[in-house]
């Protein structure tokens, strides 16, 4: 199998061109997790299918490394976007791309030898309501600082649905978030019935935030693109942030501006590289 290795800001997966692969669907998680080992496969966050589409230009599907589908990924989108641009399947520097959670629009950025390194993405509308991210037990009509109880703990989250779901937690000093102790309780926690992506963020100043996440399907990554934006509505929801003003957000792999527009879109605007290109040998073709 043909793959190319990207990232964005460190948030590293696999990618399969379906123009040219043909994938069997049973196969796809056990490939994901595959692919992932880091001692066994090539190493990654997670397997990402570039496709046809019948309602866009392209079709992105990505697997997280526990081989579970999820539907959106915000560094997956703008590695899409340069690899789509760069390999000749999109030629305008707009396109569409279709994902489980709607469809985005990315927009690539190409300097003077026609490569890309930014691309901006309007990644849509961000969903509030407790049942479109979702989340249980909830009484209102937004989950803005809800308390929530973790290992006999009580916290407060805000909860926001960018096509995938993520809970927020506002913390004083980033190098202090629990992110291994509470990450994966959060991740598995019965109000949330699809699990889910979990953030850590130390709010510096209105346009200006650290972040670290523990992603549902993947633990401890480097970078979480729709996070990035989930965190850019909650801090604008707790009236940290502005609506329409851009948010520099600190990542463990580096940074994204994001802005959540008064038309209710949120821009997300970060860079993405090629790391390799190679032949992958499925365990049961190897001897
Ligand atoms: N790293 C991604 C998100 C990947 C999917 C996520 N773990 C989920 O299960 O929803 C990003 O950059 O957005």
């Amino acid at each position: 199998m043909k793959f190319t290795k990207m990232h964005g800001l460190g948030n590293q997966y696999i990618f399969v061109n379906e123009f040219e692969e043909v994938l069997k669907e049973e196969e796809l998680p056990s490939l994901a997790i595959e692919v992932a080992d880091i001692f066994t496969g090539i190493g990654s966050d997670g397997l990402i299918l570039i496709g046809p589409s019948h309602v866009a230009d392209l079709r992105m599907r990505i697997f997280n490394k526990d081989g579970s589908e999820a539907k959106n990924c915000g560094n997956g989108l703008r590695c899409v976007a340069k690899y789509a641009y760069e390999n000749g399947l999109i030629t305008t520097g707009n396109m569409s791309i279709e994902t489980l959670g709607g469809n985005v629009h990315a927009t690539v950025h190409p300097d003077s030898n026609n490569k890309i390194e930014l691309i901006t993405v309007d990644m849509g509308i961000p969903r509030l309501k407790p049942e479109e991210v979702p989340v249980t037990g909830v009484s209102e009509t937004k989950v803005i600082g809800e308390k929530i109880e973790v290992a006999g703990q009580e916290y407060e989250m805000t909860a926001v649905s960018m096509g995938n779901p993520h809970a927020v937690f506002f913390v004083n000093d980033i190098e202090k978030a629990p992110l291994t102790a509470l990450g994966p309780k959060v991740e598995k926690h019965k109000r949330f019935p699809e699990s889910v992506n979990v953030e850590f963020i130390e709010v510096v100043s209105r346009d200006e935030m650290h972040f670290r996440v523990w992603e549902r399907g993947s633990g401890v990554t480097q970078a979480c693109g729709t996070g990035a934006c989930a965190a850019v509505v909650a801090s604008v929801l707790n009236d940290f942030s502005d609506k329409g003003e851009e948010v520099c957000v600190h990542l463990a792999g580096g940074d994204l501006y994001i802005t959540w527009n008064v038309n209710d879109h949120i821009w997300m605007k970060g860079p993405a590289e090629t790391i390799c290109e190679g032949t992958y040998f499925r365990k049961q073709e190897r001897n």
